[in-house]
Protein backbone atom coordinates (compact mmCIF):
# COMPACT_ATOMS: atom_id res chain seq x y z
CA UNK A 1 0.00 0.00 0.00
CA UNK A 2 3.31 2.21 0.16
CA UNK A 3 2.67 3.64 3.61
CA UNK A 4 5.03 2.66 6.71
CA UNK A 5 2.83 0.61 8.88
CA UNK A 6 2.02 2.47 12.21
CA UNK A 7 1.97 5.98 10.52
CA UNK A 8 -1.02 7.61 11.08
CA UNK A 9 -2.80 8.02 7.99
CA UNK A 10 -6.10 9.74 9.41
CA UNK A 11 -5.67 12.11 12.62
CA UNK A 12 -8.44 13.71 14.58
CA UNK A 13 -8.15 16.48 16.56
CA UNK A 14 -10.69 18.00 19.01
CA UNK A 15 -13.48 17.39 16.71
CA UNK A 16 -16.70 18.30 17.86
CA UNK A 17 -20.16 18.12 15.84
CA UNK A 18 -23.57 19.26 16.36
CA UNK A 19 -26.49 18.61 14.01
CA UNK A 20 -28.50 21.78 12.99
CA UNK A 21 -30.75 22.76 15.62
CA UNK A 22 -29.67 19.72 17.77
CA UNK A 23 -27.96 19.13 20.69
CA UNK A 24 -23.99 18.50 20.28
CA UNK A 25 -22.77 15.00 19.82
CA UNK A 26 -19.46 15.07 19.77
CA UNK A 27 -17.56 17.44 21.94
CA UNK A 28 -13.77 16.12 21.67
CA UNK A 29 -12.75 13.36 19.37
CA UNK A 30 -9.55 13.06 18.92
CA UNK A 31 -8.33 9.57 16.68
CA UNK A 32 -5.11 8.36 14.93
CA UNK A 33 -5.82 5.67 12.44
CA UNK A 34 -2.09 4.15 11.61
CA UNK A 35 -1.41 1.57 8.64
CA UNK A 36 -1.52 -1.73 10.06
CA UNK A 37 -3.99 -1.00 12.91
CA UNK A 38 -7.53 -1.59 13.03
CA UNK A 39 -8.97 -0.01 16.14
CA UNK A 40 -12.62 -0.99 17.25
CA UNK A 41 -14.64 1.70 18.14
CA UNK A 42 -16.77 1.17 21.37
CA UNK A 43 -19.92 3.14 22.57
CA UNK A 44 -23.65 2.89 23.37
CA UNK A 45 -26.64 2.91 21.28
CA UNK A 46 -26.18 6.81 20.57
CA UNK A 47 -23.22 7.02 21.45
CA UNK A 48 -22.24 8.78 18.61
CA UNK A 49 -20.47 6.27 16.52
CA UNK A 50 -22.31 6.66 13.09
CA UNK A 51 -21.85 10.82 13.48
CA UNK A 52 -18.40 10.04 14.37
CA UNK A 53 -17.50 8.43 10.94
CA UNK A 54 -19.49 11.17 9.43
CA UNK A 55 -18.14 13.56 10.54
CA UNK A 56 -14.11 12.35 9.71
CA UNK A 57 -15.40 11.71 5.96
CA UNK A 58 -17.60 15.23 5.66
CA UNK A 59 -21.00 13.21 4.97
CA UNK A 60 -22.98 14.76 8.00
CA UNK A 61 -24.73 17.85 8.01
CA UNK A 62 -24.16 20.24 10.77
CA UNK A 63 -21.50 22.06 12.39
CA UNK A 64 -18.03 20.94 13.07
CA UNK A 65 -15.21 21.96 15.03
CA UNK A 66 -11.98 20.66 15.23
CA UNK A 67 -9.48 19.18 12.16
CA UNK A 68 -9.04 16.50 10.45
CA UNK A 69 -6.29 15.50 8.79
CA UNK A 70 -4.71 12.94 6.21
CA UNK A 71 -1.51 12.12 5.72
CA UNK A 72 -1.63 9.68 2.36
CA UNK A 73 0.94 10.85 -0.07
CA UNK A 74 -1.64 13.27 -1.90
CA UNK A 75 -4.00 10.84 -2.53
CA UNK A 76 -7.68 13.05 -2.75
CA UNK A 77 -10.35 12.34 0.11
CA UNK A 78 -12.42 10.11 -1.99
CA UNK A 79 -9.36 7.79 -3.33
CA UNK A 80 -7.94 7.75 0.06
CA UNK A 81 -11.17 6.77 1.76
CA UNK A 82 -13.12 3.86 1.58
CA UNK A 83 -16.60 4.09 3.87
CA UNK A 84 -19.16 1.10 4.15
CA UNK A 85 -21.92 2.69 5.57
CA UNK A 86 -24.38 1.28 8.07
CA UNK A 87 -27.32 2.00 5.37
CA UNK A 88 -26.86 -0.24 2.63
CA UNK A 89 -26.22 1.99 -0.68
CA UNK A 90 -26.47 0.20 -3.90
CA UNK A 91 -28.57 -0.11 -7.41
CA UNK A 92 -31.23 -2.79 -6.67
CA UNK A 93 -32.48 -3.14 -10.57
CA UNK A 94 -28.42 -3.38 -11.61
CA UNK A 95 -26.32 -6.45 -11.16
CA UNK A 96 -23.82 -7.22 -8.39
CA UNK A 97 -20.79 -6.80 -11.33
CA UNK A 98 -22.77 -3.90 -12.58
CA UNK A 99 -23.08 -2.03 -8.81
CA UNK A 100 -19.16 -3.10 -8.20
CA UNK A 101 -17.92 -1.39 -11.68
CA UNK A 102 -20.37 1.61 -11.40
CA UNK A 103 -18.14 2.50 -8.17
CA UNK A 104 -15.01 1.38 -9.81
CA UNK A 105 -15.07 2.98 -12.73
CA UNK A 106 -15.81 6.92 -10.72
CA UNK A 107 -13.32 6.36 -8.11
CA UNK A 108 -10.74 4.67 -10.59
CA UNK A 109 -11.72 5.38 -13.92
CA UNK A 110 -12.30 2.84 -16.85
CA UNK A 111 -8.63 1.74 -16.98
CA UNK A 112 -7.78 0.83 -13.68
CA UNK A 113 -11.68 -0.55 -13.15
CA UNK A 114 -11.59 -3.36 -14.94
CA UNK A 115 -8.95 -5.36 -12.72
CA UNK A 116 -10.28 -3.51 -9.23
CA UNK A 117 -13.58 -5.46 -10.16
CA UNK A 118 -12.20 -8.77 -10.98
CA UNK A 119 -9.85 -8.40 -7.90
CA UNK A 120 -13.35 -7.59 -5.44
CA UNK A 121 -15.16 -9.84 -6.69
CA UNK A 122 -12.99 -12.53 -6.21
CA UNK A 123 -11.80 -11.09 -2.87
CA UNK A 124 -15.30 -11.42 -1.54
CA UNK A 125 -15.93 -14.79 -3.34
CA UNK A 126 -18.73 -12.96 -5.56
CA UNK A 127 -18.35 -14.93 -8.76
CA UNK A 128 -21.41 -16.88 -8.43
CA UNK A 129 -23.54 -14.11 -8.12
CA UNK A 130 -21.90 -11.51 -9.96
CA UNK A 131 -24.26 -11.70 -12.89
CA UNK A 132 -27.66 -11.32 -10.24
CA UNK A 133 -29.81 -8.01 -9.70
CA UNK A 134 -29.14 -6.83 -6.30
CA UNK A 135 -33.16 -6.92 -5.62
CA UNK A 136 -32.63 -11.12 -5.88
CA UNK A 137 -30.40 -10.86 -3.46
CA UNK A 138 -30.72 -11.47 0.42
CA UNK A 139 -29.83 -9.63 3.04
CA UNK A 140 -26.52 -10.67 3.65
CA UNK A 141 -25.66 -10.81 0.26
CA UNK A 142 -26.57 -7.34 0.09
CA UNK A 143 -24.17 -6.39 3.12
CA UNK A 144 -20.80 -8.09 1.11
CA UNK A 145 -21.80 -6.75 -1.91
CA UNK A 146 -21.87 -3.41 -0.15
CA UNK A 147 -18.67 -3.87 1.23
CA UNK A 148 -17.28 -5.00 -1.66
CA UNK A 149 -18.30 -1.80 -3.60
CA UNK A 150 -17.28 -0.02 -1.07
CA UNK A 151 -13.52 -0.76 -0.91
CA UNK A 152 -13.31 -1.63 -4.85
CA UNK A 153 -10.80 1.24 -4.78
CA UNK A 154 -8.27 -0.25 -2.52
CA UNK A 155 -8.03 2.69 -0.11
CA UNK A 156 -5.70 3.12 2.64
CA UNK A 157 -8.59 3.78 5.09
CA UNK A 158 -11.33 1.59 5.38
CA UNK A 159 -13.99 2.84 7.72
CA UNK A 160 -16.67 0.20 8.16
CA UNK A 161 -19.70 0.84 9.88
CA UNK A 162 -21.90 -1.93 11.45
CA UNK A 163 -20.29 -4.78 9.05
CA UNK A 164 -21.07 -8.15 10.17
CA UNK A 165 -25.58 -7.10 9.85
CA UNK A 166 -27.40 -9.53 8.75
CA UNK A 167 -23.76 -12.07 7.77
CA UNK A 168 -24.16 -15.54 8.23
CA UNK A 169 -21.32 -17.11 10.08
CA UNK A 170 -19.11 -17.75 6.83
CA UNK A 171 -19.96 -14.49 5.40
CA UNK A 172 -18.71 -12.99 9.10
CA UNK A 173 -15.84 -15.30 8.56
CA UNK A 174 -14.87 -13.70 5.23
CA UNK A 175 -15.04 -10.13 6.57
CA UNK A 176 -12.75 -10.99 9.50
CA UNK A 177 -10.39 -12.45 7.10
CA UNK A 178 -10.61 -9.42 4.57
CA UNK A 179 -10.03 -6.71 7.44
CA UNK A 180 -7.09 -8.93 8.54
CA UNK A 181 -5.84 -8.92 4.74
CA UNK A 182 -6.25 -5.26 4.63
CA UNK A 183 -4.28 -4.64 7.44
CA UNK A 184 -1.25 -6.61 6.85
CA UNK A 185 -1.08 -4.73 3.52
CA UNK A 186 -0.68 -1.87 5.57
CA UNK A 187 -4.19 0.05 5.56
CA UNK A 188 -5.65 1.53 8.37
CA UNK A 189 -9.55 0.12 9.40
CA UNK A 190 -12.12 1.60 11.74
CA UNK A 191 -14.53 -0.65 12.44
CA UNK A 192 -17.81 -0.51 14.69
CA UNK A 193 -19.84 -3.33 15.75
CA UNK A 194 -22.47 -4.02 18.21
CA UNK A 195 -21.51 -7.59 19.62
CA UNK A 196 -18.03 -7.51 21.57
CA UNK A 197 -17.27 -10.63 19.81
CA UNK A 198 -17.11 -8.58 16.45
CA UNK A 199 -15.35 -6.25 17.39
CA UNK A 200 -12.46 -8.72 19.18
CA UNK A 201 -12.40 -10.55 15.62
CA UNK A 202 -11.66 -6.93 13.46
CA UNK A 203 -9.52 -4.63 15.63
CA UNK A 204 -6.12 -4.55 17.06
CA UNK A 205 -6.88 -1.32 19.07
CA UNK A 206 -10.14 -0.04 21.02
CA UNK A 207 -11.19 3.59 21.32
CA UNK A 208 -14.30 3.91 23.48
CA UNK A 209 -16.78 6.88 22.69
CA UNK A 210 -18.65 8.16 25.46
CA UNK A 211 -20.48 11.75 25.92
CA UNK A 212 -19.06 13.25 22.67
CA UNK A 213 -15.40 11.92 24.02
CA UNK A 214 -13.10 9.52 22.89
CA UNK A 215 -10.98 7.61 25.15
CA UNK A 216 -8.39 5.62 23.60
CA UNK A 217 -8.19 2.50 25.41
CA UNK A 218 -4.90 1.07 23.86
CA UNK A 219 -4.31 -2.05 22.43
CA UNK A 220 -6.76 -5.21 22.74
CA UNK A 221 -4.39 -8.14 23.73
CA UNK A 222 -3.67 -4.98 26.46
CA UNK A 223 -7.47 -4.34 27.49
CA UNK A 224 -8.68 -8.16 27.49
CA UNK A 225 -5.11 -9.20 29.63
CA UNK A 226 -6.17 -6.74 32.32
CA UNK A 227 -9.67 -8.40 32.59
CA UNK A 228 -10.36 -11.00 34.89
CA UNK A 229 -10.85 -15.05 34.36
CA UNK A 230 -14.17 -16.47 35.55
CA UNK A 231 -14.07 -19.84 37.15
CA UNK A 232 -17.54 -21.21 37.85
CA UNK A 233 -18.59 -24.61 40.10
CA UNK A 234 -21.80 -25.62 39.12
CA UNK A 235 -23.62 -28.41 41.17
CA UNK A 236 -26.48 -30.59 40.21
CA UNK A 237 -28.52 -28.57 42.82
CA UNK A 238 -29.82 -25.30 42.02
CA UNK A 239 -28.21 -23.96 45.10
CA UNK A 240 -25.12 -25.57 44.90
CA UNK A 241 -23.38 -23.00 41.86
CA UNK A 242 -20.59 -20.84 42.56
CA UNK A 243 -18.58 -17.96 40.82
CA UNK A 244 -15.15 -17.24 41.28
CA UNK A 245 -12.94 -14.48 39.44
CA UNK A 246 -9.59 -14.82 38.73
CA UNK A 247 -6.65 -12.34 37.85
CA UNK A 248 -4.82 -15.16 35.53
CA UNK A 249 -5.63 -19.40 35.01
CA UNK A 250 -2.84 -20.71 36.70
CA UNK A 251 -3.09 -23.86 39.12
CA UNK A 252 -2.13 -21.85 41.94
CA UNK A 253 -4.27 -19.16 41.91
CA UNK A 254 -7.56 -21.84 41.07
CA UNK A 255 -6.19 -23.24 44.03
CA UNK A 256 -5.70 -20.74 46.27
CA UNK A 257 -9.13 -19.29 45.26
CA UNK A 258 -11.12 -22.69 45.89
CA UNK A 259 -9.58 -22.85 49.06
CA UNK A 260 -11.78 -19.15 49.80
CA UNK A 261 -15.32 -21.50 48.77
CA UNK A 262 -16.98 -21.71 52.12
CA UNK A 263 -16.24 -25.18 53.48
CA UNK A 264 -19.62 -26.59 53.01
CA UNK A 265 -19.40 -26.28 49.81
CA UNK A 266 -15.71 -27.93 49.21
CA UNK A 267 -16.06 -29.80 46.31
CA UNK A 268 -15.32 -33.54 48.33
CA UNK A 269 -18.04 -32.49 50.53
CA UNK A 270 -20.16 -31.75 47.27
CA UNK A 271 -20.00 -35.36 46.73
CA UNK A 272 -20.20 -36.81 49.69
CA UNK A 273 -23.68 -34.94 50.47
CA UNK A 274 -24.74 -36.56 47.16
CA UNK A 275 -24.90 -33.02 45.39
CA UNK A 276 -23.00 -34.17 41.79
CA UNK A 277 -20.62 -31.85 40.25
CA UNK A 278 -21.98 -30.82 37.17
CA UNK A 279 -19.29 -28.87 35.80
CA UNK A 280 -16.00 -26.78 36.13
CA UNK A 281 -15.78 -23.78 33.84
CA UNK A 282 -12.99 -21.49 33.37
CA UNK A 283 -13.87 -18.60 31.15
CA UNK A 284 -11.39 -16.93 29.36
CA UNK A 285 -11.38 -13.06 29.23
CA UNK A 286 -13.54 -11.62 27.27
CA UNK A 287 -14.43 -8.31 25.68
CA UNK A 288 -18.18 -8.30 26.86
CA UNK A 289 -17.66 -8.02 30.21
CA UNK A 290 -15.77 -5.11 29.60
CA UNK A 291 -18.07 -3.64 26.85
CA UNK A 292 -20.83 -4.01 29.07
CA UNK A 293 -19.18 -1.84 32.24
CA UNK A 294 -17.72 0.56 29.82
CA UNK A 295 -21.53 1.36 27.97
CA UNK A 296 -22.73 1.35 31.02
CA UNK A 297 -25.03 4.51 32.71
N1 LIG B 1 -29.82 13.28 11.23
C1 LIG B 1 -29.88 13.48 12.55
N2 LIG B 1 -30.40 14.62 13.05
C2 LIG B 1 -30.43 14.85 14.39
N3 LIG B 1 -29.96 14.00 15.32
C3 LIG B 1 -29.41 12.84 14.88
C4 LIG B 1 -29.35 12.52 13.48
N4 LIG B 1 -28.75 11.31 13.35
C5 LIG B 1 -28.46 10.90 14.60
N5 LIG B 1 -28.86 11.81 15.53
C6 LIG B 1 -28.69 11.72 16.99
O1 LIG B 1 -27.27 11.73 17.26
C7 LIG B 1 -26.95 10.83 18.32
C8 LIG B 1 -25.87 9.85 17.86
O2 LIG B 1 -26.43 8.99 16.88
P1 LIG B 1 -25.53 7.91 16.11
O3 LIG B 1 -26.41 7.26 15.09
O4 LIG B 1 -24.29 8.57 15.65
O5 LIG B 1 -25.19 6.90 17.30
P2 LIG B 1 -24.53 5.46 17.22
O6 LIG B 1 -23.50 5.40 18.31
O7 LIG B 1 -24.05 5.16 15.85
O8 LIG B 1 -25.78 4.54 17.59
P3 LIG B 1 -26.12 3.02 17.21
O9 LIG B 1 -25.16 2.18 18.00
O10 LIG B 1 -27.52 2.86 17.69
O11 LIG B 1 -25.98 2.86 15.72
C9 LIG B 1 -28.26 10.18 18.73
O12 LIG B 1 -28.74 10.85 19.88
C10 LIG B 1 -29.16 10.38 17.54
O13 LIG B 1 -30.51 10.48 17.95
Amino acid sequence: MGFAQGTALLSAERLSFAFPQGTPVLRDVSLRLKGGTSVGLLGANGAGKTTLLGALTGTVRGTTGGSVRLDVGGLRARRAIGFATQAIALYPVLTVEENVGHLARLLLGSGEAKAAIARTLEEFALGPIARTRVHHLSGGQRRLVHLAASFVHAPPIRLLDEPTVALDFEARQLVVRRVRAWREEGAAVLVTAHYPEDIEELSTELVLLRDGKTRDLGELGTVLSNQVRTLSLRGARPDASWELTLATSSLEEVRSKLGEVPSDVHLSELRLSGNRLRDILLRDPSLSAFARESEGP
